[in-house]
């Protein structure tokens, strides 16, 4: 059967590539054409931009191809081509499309009530180095940025006379989240390339920017390093950083001032808009009412929007769709966890830029035992650096042996399947046999779901080795039950709970 080839290829990816890159670039393309050749099959995708064309074709062509050959039993040739872009695709995002590029026309704009983010005067140097002053909560003292005229690429901005004088000094880019100390790797190389586009041509491609991914991964500090190049490369760009907290905030703030006009002044005269956990909005009608006229106006005169999340738009909950659509409208790319070539990179980048010494296989030592994200590898070395300064002694594997002690003594407490069947057994009180047998009722089934979630959550296990630990199951049967109740755990209360509960169990 070739009518269904693409979509069991889909199945076959989606079970063999780590989710965040199958639902960013295998997920939201169109359904392939699939056609016999005098060579075997011919299966025409069509990508919605050139810079997915060439990602997909490089990172994926190949592992596509054979996919599809060992299903079809017959050489398979992908051929990727551009999708064609009608009136309205141009006009409008197209509603459920993942990657449409987008131009939009301006609209009768009603920003009845805009932000009051306080564009001040770039003040580089004069900010703390530390990424302290970024982190959330954000404070009312702390949003965002800089002041001036249009950057390349950028039309003027009508209200830019109307600028009020600068606020005071709250909050600017931090200066030393630049790309110069951004560690490049697989992880981040899609989302760091389409920031380059950014900052080599703001308001053209890749408009909206949404770059998502875990805690502690460099979407903040990738979005500073484009705020910070484009204020380099043009100075009187107006750049604006802020977390969503602070819009939130901002808001409330207005509205209660009846300041509006002011702030659409202000807002209007953006060159570029960062905005960082896009997901906080969750809930908040009037912000998220608010960010809808910001943005519409802000993209009505290209001036550049990237936002960050800790999840793809469709995957954000409590946010209209009418926003979702639309942050996904421009390109979507993810920073997935770093490697462990990349861990080790950005270790020794880190040692050096204090001034540290860190011997290569003290990196691998402490690169291959942090893994979990890039703040918690910052926090490693804080840790090894200081231990050696207050101990006078030379950095060395014991060393860091010793001052991660507590980190790893708790990741020393491996979690294993069994140890998560036998929890859920428990929690659920149902037998651990049902945890391999074929029993379908609820009362067993879901239990056994949520221990294959677990076990793919918790454990380095890929989807054949679970399912053959869960009586011989197969791939795809753990990854429906990963992404149901993966699913249902952000809908879901309870749920959420009791999955928490046995998280903590298992950890200890
Ligand atoms: N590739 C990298 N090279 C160098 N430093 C990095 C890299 N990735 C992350 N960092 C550093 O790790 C720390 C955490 O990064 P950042 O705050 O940007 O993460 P985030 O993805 O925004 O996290 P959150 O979602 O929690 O806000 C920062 O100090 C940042 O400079």
């Amino acid at each position: 059967m070739i009518t269904d080839l693409w979509e069991r290829g889909c199945e076959r990816l989606a079970a063999e590539l780590p989710e965040q890159q199958f639902n960013t670039w295998i997920k939201p393309l169109p359904a392939a054409d699939v056609s016999a050749a005098a060579d075997g099959l011919r299966v025409g995708l069509r990508v919605p931009n050139r810079f997915k064309l060439d990602w997909i074709r490089t990172q994926y062509g190949s592992r596509i191809e054979s996919a599809l050959s060992e299903l079809a039993g017959q050489p398979v040739r992908l051929e990727l081509s551009l999708l064609p872009r009608g009136p309205e695709q141009r006009m409008a995002a197209p509603a459920g499309s993942d990657t449409a590029m987008r131009v939009i026309a301006p609209a009768p704009l009603s920003v009845g009530a805009m932000l009051d983010t306080s564009l001040v005067t770039p003040t580089a140097g004069s900010m703390p180095a530390g990424r302290a002053s970024l982190r959330r909560p954000v404070r009312a003292e702390e949003p965002g940025h800089v002041a001036g005229a249009a950057a390349p690429g950028v039309s003027a901005a009508p209200a830019r006379g109307a600028l009020p004088a600068p606020a005071s000094n709250i909050g600017r880019l931090n200066p030393a989240l630049t790309f110069e100390t951004l560690v490049p790797g697989r992880a981040n190389q899609m989302a760091r390339t389409a920031a380059l586009h950014v900052v080599g041509a703001p308001g053209q491609m890749y408009n909206p920017l949404f770059i998502y991914g875990g805690v502690g991964l460099g979407k903040t500090h990738l979005i500073h390093a484009v705020g910070n190049a484009l204020i380099r490369n043009n100075p009187d760009a107006r750049v604006l950083y802020l977390h969503a907290e602070q819009f939130i905030s901002d808001v409330v703030k207005n509205y209660q001032r009846k300041t509006f006009d002011e702030l659409k002044a202000k807002y209007h005269s953006l060159d570029l808009l960062l905005i960082d956990d896009v997901q906080f909005f969750a809930g908040k009608d009037r912000t998220q009412e608010e960010f809808f006229n910001a943005f519409e106006a802000l993209l009505a005169k290209r001036a550049h929007i990237i936002m960050t999340s800790d999840t793809y738009p469709k995957g954000l909950v409590d946010i209209d769709e009418r926003l979702t659509s639309r942050f996904d409208a421009g390109l979507t790319v993810a920073i997935e966890p770093p490697e462990l070539e990349m861990r080790v990179a950005i270790l020794l980048k880190k040692a050096q830029a204090e001034g540290a010494g860190m011997p290569e296989d003290v990196a691998f030592f402490v690169a291959k035992n942090v893994r979990a994200n890039v703040r918690e590898l910052e926090g490693a070395l804080r840790k090894v650096l200081a231990y050696a300064r207050f101990s006078h002694k030379e950095i060395s594997i014991n060393l860091a042996r010793e001052a991660l002690k507590d980190l790893l003594s708790i990741q020393n407490r491996q979690i294993s399947v069994e140890n998560i069947q036998k929890t859920v057994a428990d929690f659920y009180k149902i037998k651990i046999a049902d945890m391999y047998s074929k029993k379908r009722p609820a009362s067993i089934a879901r239990p056994r779901q949520i221990a294959m979630y677990l076990a793919k959550e918790m454990t380095q296990k890929s989807l054949p080795e679970i399912g053959e630990l869960f009586g011989g199951r197969d791939h795809t049967t753990v990854l429906h039950a990963v992404r149901k109740i993966g699913g249902e755990r952000q809908k879901n209360t309870e749920l959420n709970q009791q999955l928490h509960v046995l998280e903590q169990t298992l950890k200890g």
